[in-house]
């Protein structure tokens, strides 16, 4: 631990102990907006199992891949990424190739997630690998577990999953009951690897970066580079303040977060925004986010329940939502929600047709039902959204994309990764349209107005500002957002010069 600190405090960090959150990572120094506060490489990691495409074991990447001639379970894109796994994977591979088939069935990403970690621990105590400060089984010991608090069902689940990581290791001396600990200590330490777009790739241990506690309103935001995590400021850090980012998907109302907190991480969230819970802000907030639209399509007052039971109360002009119009749509919305997360999503276009006459009919009864600031509604566009790309159906992808923004604005703070990729998003697809508009307009000789430009230049200047802070300047993705700007500068000083010139 010594070490850790060592390292840490080199970096202008601390680890702490509270009495009601165990270990945090305090700052002792200043941190500004978008400086990288921590980066750390998986301890261990696996890919997801996607429904289409399969992994390269080490960077993710799902072209080019070849199967491990041995083993046939893990996947290599080339042989770079096949070297840098070869330490681990030269032991782990024997390991799989005694495998037998119907047992490889059920080797999920957690069930070779933790074959992985043991076969990293032995080959640290062999010395086979170096151990330093943030690479150490130590680290894994003293993550929190909560296995005293896990109901039954759980337990007897880690327990099979653990017996069947015992029977493929055949290693000595570990028991089952440690392997179900560990199970119960990646739910609430791993974290799902991402893309830059937040697409999830893998998921990987991170025992340092899991030193972080959570909070609902966090002053920093974890994104991954490849396989490393990366830990930035989203806000000014002072000196002595608590490191925190969000576990979970921060734009549900407050009961909502505290149930997910609940459910996985075993604690009530105290931060400044769970402390409003039942607060005046709070009840309204919740029911813009989670309630029901005014009987007035006009009125976009939010709706409590009436204390006599009637039904809902818009808060705005008074009037009343029956209780039982509202069950009848919520219900519809509901089943039609149940079929739509049946249907097949091949990228086939009958497919996608039928996927999206469903999803428009939810957004219909949605709209009808809840607040414009929705959650569920936002939901809903974010998916028609998708499918409108998948169909190239840029112009009605655009009108989309903007009519989620407002909801975003909302329920976002300023720097979140998620309101940025939004702009980007956004300003890409007006870019693209103005470019569709260009060639047909030179065709016919016609005048095109800036306003197509300035758009998409507004709005991608937007995704910058934010996603320099999330995302740092350095990456691929951020390097193609920087030249998209500058093109669309470049288009539309063009535009202005030809205009001034013919005026
Ligand atoms: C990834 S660990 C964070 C580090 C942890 N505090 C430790 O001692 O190792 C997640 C666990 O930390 C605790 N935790 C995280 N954020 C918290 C918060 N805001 N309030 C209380 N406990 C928190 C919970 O026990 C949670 O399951």
């Amino acid at each position: 631990m010594e070490d850790l600190q060592g390292v840490l405090s080199q970096r202008g960090l601390t680890v702490s102990t509270l009495p009601d959150k165990g270990r945090c990572l305090f700052s002792i120094r200043d941190f500004s907006p978008g400086e990288v506060i921590l980066n750390e490489e998986p301890f261990v990691s696996v890919p997801s199992r996607a429904s289409v495409d399969s992994r390269c074991e080490w960077c993710f990447s799902t072209s080019n891949l070849k199967r491990c001639s041995a083993c046939q379970v893990v996947l290599y894109c080339g042989s770079t990424c096949q070297k840098s796994d070869w330490k681990l994977h030269r032991l782990e591979c024997g390991v799989l190739s005694k495998v037998n088939k119907d047992r490889l069935k059920s080797l999920t990403p957690s069930i070779r997630l933790m074959v992985k970690l043991y076969l990293w621990r032995k080959l640290q105590n062999e010395k086979i690998i170096p151990t330093t400060a943030t690479d150490n089984y130590n680290l894994v010991e003293a993550l929190v577990s909560h296995i005293s608090e896990i109901d039954e069902k759980q337990l007897v689940l880690y327990a099979q999953m653990a017996n069947l990581v015992n029977l493929i290791l055949e290693l000595p001396g570990i028991g089952i009951k440690e392997i179900a600990e560990n199970f119960s200590k990646l739910a609430c330490n791993a974290h799902t690897i991402c893309d830059s777009e937040l697409r999830p790739l893998g998921t990987g241990l991170y025992p340092v970066i899991s030193i972080i506690n959570h909070s609902c309103l966090p002053n920093a935001v974890l994104v991954f580079e490849g396989r490393l995590a990366v830990v930035r400021a989203v806000q000014h850090i002072p000196k002595g303040t608590e490191v925190s980012i969000s576990y979970i998907e921060t734009a549900g109302s407050t009961m909502t977060r505290q149930k997910a907190l609940k459910e996985q991480y075993f604690f009530s969230c105290s931060c400044p925004r769970c402390a409003k819970l039942g607060q005046c802000d709070d009840i309204q907030e919740s029911a813009i986010l989670e309630g029901y639209r005014c009987k007035d399509a006009e009125c976009c007052g939010f709706l409590i329940r009436d204390s006599g039971d009637k039904g809902f109360i818009c808060q705005h002009c008074g009037l009343v939502r029956g209780k039982e119009e509202i069950k009848k749509i919520a219900s519809e919305a509901k089943l039609l929600s149940e079929k739509a997360s049946k249907l097949p999503s091949s990228g086939c276009s009958s497919d996608n047709t039928e996927a999206y006459v469903t999803y428009k009919m939810i957004e219909e009864l949605q709209l009808k039902l809840c607040h414009p600031f929705s959650i569920d509604l936002m939901r809903t566009r974010e998916t028609l959204l998708k499918m409108l790309m998948e169909l190239q159906d840029w112009k009605e992808a655009l009108a989309y994309c903007r009519s989620t923004i407002p909801v975003y604005q909302r329920a976002y703070p300023g720097f979140h990764p998620l309101l940025g990729l939004q702009y980007y998003t956004c300003g890409k697809l007006e870019w693209f349209e103005f470019a569709l508009f260009f060639v047909y307009f030179c065709l016919l000789r016609m005048d095109l107005s800036l306003g197509d430009t300035d758009n998409a230049i507004k709005s991608l200047s937007k995704a910058m500002d934010i996603l320099r802070i999330t995302h740092g300047m350095n990456t691929p993705f951020m390097k193609e957002l920087s030249i998209k700007l500058e093109e669309a500068h470049a288009e539309a000083s063009y535009k202005l010069s030809s205009k001034n010139n013919s005026s």
